[in-house]
């Protein structure tokens, strides 16, 4: 400011003439021209001269404060035409002019904390309402009040707040800092203190450059931190910059690949099968389209190939659309490929073995029947099932199982063409299909290379295990055109070839179709034949071999289906043995023997010994026992009359198991029987540990006995055998008076055959019982 100007704070008191200027604003000033800064209107100060007058106090004119022996100072506008006042005045309106007009908003506040002069930029940009402005310019305190009222200085106490600025506010210094309003508005507040005291602010509206830069730093972060590469390339494909993505995918540095032409596509220098276009091919596409994604396979420097999805795009200059750069971005899909080809695989290969399963076997069985059919050739369906295999798996534990199933995969995959299709259905099934194969000639060589090859020990740890392939045949176009038909007749020759002695192979037949038909036919009808009441027990005696009297009954189950009519036993308990249905039956058997020998009992009838047959695989059930001992709970039998028959080969397949369980069936106080003696291996030394009350020879020795001397020593060592270990014998299918006479002879104790009468209903063992029922 000029010397000799004062700021006042209204023109109004100045104008008026009275002591106008308070003291310390005129403080050194005498009589004469003096220019004063009057705040007007707008709030910036005008300048005007006045000319003071300057009088000494008498007694007389005493007013106001004014006291005898001071002065009284009085001011009077100078004619602006005399005093210059012009100039000044046009330089203040300028100065509001310039004001009013920069784009940011402007405040003056002068020592006293008091707002001077402002623009209307700085109402709007603060956002101040017109009631602060309407008695004229508002104190600073006013405004910070204002502000921290309504949060614009953040969360707070609010008279600290305004109590802290003004402080601060005393003391000015040059400062500049952003404030983030709460509409999200970003202020540049830069503040100066003027040499006079107080301070001139400026605002500026930074928010737009904000976003940029914040967009800029965000850019700038994705660009660092991306996992995907990115590279950015002059209109020469020249690199200009790429991320450290980039360098961790191709081993690349920025430095080293700055300036180098990038190639977005699959280049093979040598010519070998890389997948996806090659780079100028994708860089031609970017040229006529701006831009191209796709799959292509990179180039590390280390000379490694990999799998990449990438993308091309031009950059435009936001002006003039015309592309400037363009930017490449791409991923390292190395994994993916692998995770996708391992799900692949696991679709279409058996997790154990890694051969097809039986998805990839159906749709690659149709492919090889097409192309057979296109080219008039034979194809043949082999149906591979391993003997005895759930026997290793029980036993020695699955472990030992699966490994034996993988040694297995491995031998038929090396027996056969690259081009046959080795499969593995589940559990010990297993699918050959032989392509181009001229006749049934061939499939008999590849069949009987594939039993000897699957016979052969095999070494699971430390363990040799054996076993052999039932093979099931069938042939395209001889047994069927139809893929699913020929994995059907290959399966019924394979249950064929089993039933005929395993270790075998068997060709597929119209006979073995009826025959697999019927059997599925007599199965159907199997399952709930008990609980329909369609079994019925008949019973065939047994008698002293010496005098003649009777000693007990054997159970044997009939079958009366109602369109069907009687089914003997020896149709439908293998198949109810395969398929499970036995252990129902077993048990039904079991019940209805107690049951019907305790009511002859009741009846006044002779205590008869009655024998029941157990099958292997009730032997397997957990519960037997329990079965048992409920049974003979609920008919009330004296356990010492039940017999329970488990046939030789049963015992014998696990008899350490057999031990424990035919233990614990004796602790009931039931009798045990060994029946078919002589078809299985008895080993001796697990002889003497079953506890055994009977030993039943199989008729098979019976037969022939009076012609075969071989049956007749075996059945004198059976004997012999038997009554060492405290057992007594009994021969059965014994036919003629001639096998009794002999057996009596070889002494066997008791006698079971046609010869002395067939099973016979419950009826006429009741009739004969009353009659006293003996051997003549
Ligand atoms: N698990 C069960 N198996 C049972 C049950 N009922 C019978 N069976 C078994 O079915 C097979 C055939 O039995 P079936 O047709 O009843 O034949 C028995 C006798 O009829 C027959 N037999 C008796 N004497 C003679 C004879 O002099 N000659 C001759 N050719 N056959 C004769 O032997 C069968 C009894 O055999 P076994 O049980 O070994 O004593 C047969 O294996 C039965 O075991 C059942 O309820 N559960």
């Amino acid at each position: 400011a000029p010397a000799g100007l004062v700021l006042a704070s209204a023109a109004a008191t100045l104008e008026s003439g009275a002591p106008a200027v308070p003291a310390p604003a005129v403080a050194g000033f005498g009589a004469g021209v003096l220019t004063l800064a009057a705040l007007l209107g707008g709030g910036l100060p005008i300048y005007r001269r006045y000319r003071r007058r300057r009088e000494a106090v008498t007694a007389g004119r005493l007013s106001g404060a004014a006291k005898a022996g001071t002065f009284m100072t009085a001011n009077a506008p100078v004619a602006a035409d005399d005093s210059g006042e012009n100039e000044v005045v046009q330089r203040a309106a300028m100065l509001q002019t310039i004001l009013d007009n920069i784009p940011c908003a402007v405040s003056l506040v002068n020592h006293e904390q008091q707002l001077v002069a402002c623009n209307e930029e700085f109402k709007r940009l603060l956002d101040f309402p017109p009631h602060l402005f309407a008695g004229g310019l508002p104190s600073l305190e006013t405004l910070f009040r204002y502000n921290a009222a309504r949060g614009e200085y953040g969360p707070g106490d609010p008279d600290q707040i305004v109590t802290d600025l003004l402080a601060r506010a005393l003391h000015p210094a040059p400062h500049s800092f952003e404030r983030r309003r709460r509409d999200g508005t970003v202020l540049l507040v830069q503040g100066q203190p003027l040499p006079q005291g107080g301070f001139v602010t400026t605002y500026t509206d930074i928010t737009a450059r904000k976003r940029d830069e914040e967009r800029l730093q965000l850019a700038d972060k994705v660009f660092e931190n991306s996992p995907e590469a990115i590279v950015i390339t002059d209109l020469g494909h020249r690199i200009v910059s790429v991320n450290p993505a980039y360098t961790e995918i191709t081993g690349v540095t920025a430095a080293a690949a700055q300036g180098t032409c990038f190639r977005p596509g699959s280049d093979d220098g040598e010519g070998a099968g890389a997948g996806g276009p090659d780079s100028r091919t994708v860089w031609a596409i970017v040229g006529a389209h701006g831009s191209w994604s796709g799959e292509t396979t990179g180039l590390r420097c280390d000379g490694q190939r990999y799998p990449r999805t990438l993308m091309i795009n031009g950059v435009r200059d936001p002006e003039t659309r015309e592309i400037t750069h363009f930017i490449a971005i791409f991923s390292d899909i190395t994994a993916r490929k692998r995770a996708e080809a391992d799900i692949e695989h696991l679709a279409y290969h058996d997790t154990l073995t890694g051969l097809a399963n039986r998805f990839s076997l159906t749709a690659r069985l149709q492919q090889s029947v097409a192309d057979a059919r296109r080219n008039g050739q034979r194809l043949a369906v082999m149906f591979l099932d391993l003997d005895r295999f759930k026997h290793i798996n029980d036993s020695l534990g699955h472990p030992v199982g699966d490994e034996l199933l993988k040694q297995v995969a491995l031998r038929l995959r090396d027996a056969v063409r690259e081009t046959d299709t080795v499969a593995r259905l589940g559990g010990d099934e297993f699918v050959v299909v032989l392509q181009g194969i001229g006749g049934a000639h061939d499939v008999t060589h590849v069949a009987a290379k594939l039993l000897a090859r699957l016979s052969a020990p095999y070494c699971v740890d430390t363990t040799e295990l054996h076993t052999t392939p039932s093979i099931g045949i069938s042939l395209f176009p001889d047994d069927s055109a139809d893929p699913a038909a020929l994995m059907r007749n290959a399966d019924t020759a394979m249950y064929h070839a089993k039933a005929a002695g395993r270790a075998k192979f068997q060709f597929y037949t119209d006979e073995m179709n009826r025959a697999a038909t019927a059997r599925l036919d007599l199965e159907r009808k199997l399952r709930g034949a008990a609980a329909r009441g369609e079994f019925e027990l008949w019973y065939q005696p047994q008698f002293d071999s010496r005098h003649g009297h009777l000693t007990g009954l054997e159970a044997l189950v009939r079958w009366r289906h109602p369109e069907d009519g009687l089914i003997a036993p020896l149709r439908f308990i293998p198949l109810a043995e395969e398929t499970g249905v036995i252990v129902e039956i077993g048990t039904w058997v079991l019940r209805e023997a107690c049951r019907q020998a305790r009511q002859w009992l009741d009846a006044g009838l002779p205590q008869l010994r009655i024998s029941v047959n157990l099958s292997v695989r009730q032997l397997r059930e957990k519960c037997l026992v329990d079965t048992v001992s409920t049974i003979l709970a609920a008919s009330g039998l004296r356990p010492g009359l039940l017999e329970l028959e488990i046939t030789e080969s049963a015992v014998m397949d696990n008899p350490d198991e057999a031990v424990a369980l035919l233990q614990a069936l004796k602790d009931l106080g039931v009798r045990i029987a060994i029946d078919d003696f002589g078809t299985g291996h008895s080993s001796l030394s697990y002889l003497k540990l079953f506890p055994l009350d009977h030993l039943k020879i199989d008729r098979s020795f019976v037969s022939d006995i009076e012609h075969d001397a071989n049956d007749a020593m075996i059945v004198a060592a059976a004997v012999s055998l038997a009554h060492n270990l405290g057992l007594s014998v009994i021969a059965e299918g014994v036919e003629s008076a001639v096998q009794v006479a002999r057996l009596r002879e070889l002494g066997c104790d008791e006698l079971q055959g046609f010869h002395f009468s067939r099973p016979v209903t419950a009826d006429v063992v009741e009739n004969s019982l009353r009659s006293v029922w003996r051997t003549a």
